[in-house]
């Protein structure tokens, strides 16, 4: 990105409000494919200093859908997540202070028991320099998102290295059974949408494709707030669909 459309997103965030440029990211991913429903349920990881929150809240709010008890946003960061006063008040808006890494969904369907319709990471390391390193750390963050979203990380591709799920955590009790066919691991409902951010580089494409057999579609969006020298692309799965123990999709009803 050219140093004047730096300066373009960086005055822009300011004159409308955002905590930071990002918001232009989200809201360009939401503009094209539309992630985040009214009145839906949205988990954020990586979420500070807060301007995907502030994208969502507008997001989830419209169509005068806030009442909806399903309403919210979580959001999860290593750090403290300060909001500004008019956003911490808000009844829609959860945060929790916890390394992504090391939760598991249970704990994350705690503060939402249906499950989420949109599961977020803009989640990044402290970046090294060293490319091929970025790269690996990136993708071990976005393996845990997906795990986190979908709960089969023995299935996620080799290179992307997750904590074990924790076998006990039963999330049974979380989703409905039905004996039609395969439920819903993880926290991301049928149906939803799971945007996920990645430094570009190898093990990428696996995955994508990995994502491929539980989503309707999956796509690349590089936003155009993000700074032309970043290797930044989000991974966006739209319409997660379940799969059964062949790795073959199930036709899914929306909740
Ligand atoms: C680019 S910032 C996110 C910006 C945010 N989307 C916004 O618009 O305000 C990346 C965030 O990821 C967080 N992060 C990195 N590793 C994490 C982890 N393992 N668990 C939770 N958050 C993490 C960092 O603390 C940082 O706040």
């Amino acid at each position: 990105m050219s140093r004047n459309l730096k300066d373009f997103f960086f005055k822009q965030a300011k004159r409308h409000g955002f905590l930071a440029r990002s918001a232009f990211k989200l809201t360009e991913i939401q503009e094209r494919f539309r992630v985040i429903r009214a009145g839906g349920s949205v988990l954020d990881l990586g979420c500070c200093p807060g301007a995907w929150i502030q994208v969502a809240l507008q997001a989830i709010t419209a169509q005068r859908a806030s009442t909806k008890p399903s309403s919210l946003i979580l959001g999860v960061d290593l750090k403290t997540c300060r909001l500004p006063q008019a956003l911490e008040g808000r009844q829609q808006i959860q945060l929790l202070e916890a390394d992504a890494r090391h939760l598991q969904a249970v704990q994350l369907l705690q503060h939402c028991r249906q499950g989420f319709h949109t599961v977020l990471s803009d989640m990044c390391p402290d970046t090294s320099g060293i490319a091929a390193a970025d790269v690996a750390r990136s993708l071990e963050l976005a393996g845990h998102a997906v795990r986190l979203a979908l709960s089969n990380s023995s299935e996620l591709p080799d290179g992307i290295r997750v904590t074990p799920p924790d076998q006990s955590a039963s999330l049974s009790d979380a989703h409905e059974t039905s004996p039609e066919g395969p439920q819903p691991g993880g926290v991301l409902l049928p149906e939803g949408h799971l945007v996920v951010k990645v430094l570009s580089g190898s093990g990428c494409n696996e995955l994508h494709d990995y994502l491929r057999h539980h989503f309707r579609k999956v796509v690349w969006a590089q936003p155009k707030a993000s700074r032309s020298e970043s290797r930044e692309m989000y991974l966006v799965g739209l319409c997660r669909q379940l799969t059964n123990s062949a790795g073959a999709r199930t036709r899914v009803v929306p909740k």
